[in-house]
């Protein structure tokens, strides 16, 4: 049977019918909101490349916090913009006891103890060179000596109250460890988000602004542990790997131009698939927006639905305060 007995329009042609055949609804309980913490107080520092995003000190991030919790945003994570002389080869800031990730997650914590705190567990903003991991002389990124460090990082984040450590760096082997070194530690309730398909994408450049790497990265790139941004079956390795050394949720990363990856991942495995919009496509609405040519509200709502709509649990955007928003009308 086929036209006219099947008419595709009619159900399109009202409010309500439309309403009832709607496969996916964006909701603020889908939406994680991401963060720029600095030092000082009463501090907003702009992100230069992302209009509408400030670099802020803790007092200031718990007023975004609080807005995350109004608004039923469950998590916020958190990336740390460090200062200059917090930087070294050897990164060792990042296991700092008292440094600004572990001091914002505790001010966090007391505040808000039902706001999720997802904490980025790379060393890039901490390393004098900009990358995610420690060099040798010739300044390939070291696996196993990485991961030693990523472990110190993420017994420091949990030891400070992060509800999830986010492993953002690609090294081998990280998920395992980290996971074996949580459990001896007694942190049996600590998650871990691995960002397992993350892909050496050039939409990360205004995200470098924001942490101060990518004067240090310079020229450098990430080529040696991100992902080709030409493969998908490589993807789907990456994620069964994760899995099995104890991910409790996966990410895909970036979002829009991954949707094909988010899609065979959710569809492969059924684990918790989280996707990433992130600081370039951000900066392509925003930008775009402002010179008038896209309806901010309308591409970034279509845009996080197509997340969803791809298979995603979960998304993390600079733009979750503001659909939460949109989303109830405002
Ligand atoms: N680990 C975080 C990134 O590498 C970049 C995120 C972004 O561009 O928003
Ligand atoms: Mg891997």
């Amino acid at each position: 049977m086929s036209f006219p007995a099947i008419r595709m329009r009619r159900m399109r042609r009202d409010a309500f019918s439309r309403a009832l055949m709607r496969e996916h609804t964006l909701l603020a309980s889908d939406l994680i909101m991401v963060a720029f913490v600095i030092e000082g107080e009463g501090q907003r520092d702009p992100v230069l490349s992302m209009p509408g995003v400030d670099r802020l000190s803790i007092d200031e991030l718990l007023k975004l916090a609080g807005e995350c919790v109004r608004l039923g945003i469950p998590a916020l994570a958190l990336f740390p913009s460090p200062d200059a002389d917090a930087k070294s080869l050897d990164a060792s800031e990042a296991w700092n006891p008292d440094n600004l990730m572990h001091r914002a997650t505790r001010a966090l914590k007391a505040r808000y103890p039902e706001l999720g705190l997802i904490g980025d567990v790379a060393l890039d903003p901490y390393t004098t060179h900009g990358q995610d991991g420690l060099i040798d002389a010739s300044g390939y990124v070291m696996n196993e000596p990485t991961v030693e460090a990523l472990i110190k990082m993420s017994l420091a984040q949990a030891e400070a109250g992060m509800d999830f450590v986010a492993p953002s760096d690609m090294m081998d082997g990280r998920i395992g460890a980290i996971r074996e070194a949580l459990e001896d530690a007694g942190y049996i309730h600590t998650r871990i988000l691995a960002y397992s398909a993350k892909y050496a994408s050039a939409f990360y450049g205004p995200f470098r602004d924001a942490v101060g790497s990518s004067a240090n990265l310079g020229k450098g790139n990430k080529h040696t542990y991100q992902m080709d941004v030409a493969n998908s079956d490589e993807a789907l390795r990456e994620v069964e790997l994760d899995i099995n050394e104890g991910a409790d949720a996966v990410m895909v990363k970036p979002g829009l131009p991954y949707l094909d990856i988010v899609r065979r991942v959710k569809d492969t495995f059924g684990v918790p698939t989280f996707v990433y919009q992130v600081s370039g496509e951000y900066a392509m609405l925003k930008a775009a927006s402002q010179n008038g040519w896209l309806d901010e509200k309308a591409v970034v709502l279509e845009s996080l639905t197509a997340m969803k709509r791809a298979g995603a649990d979960a998304i993390l955007t600079y733009y979750a305060i503001d659909a939460a928003r949109w989303l109830r009308g405002g």
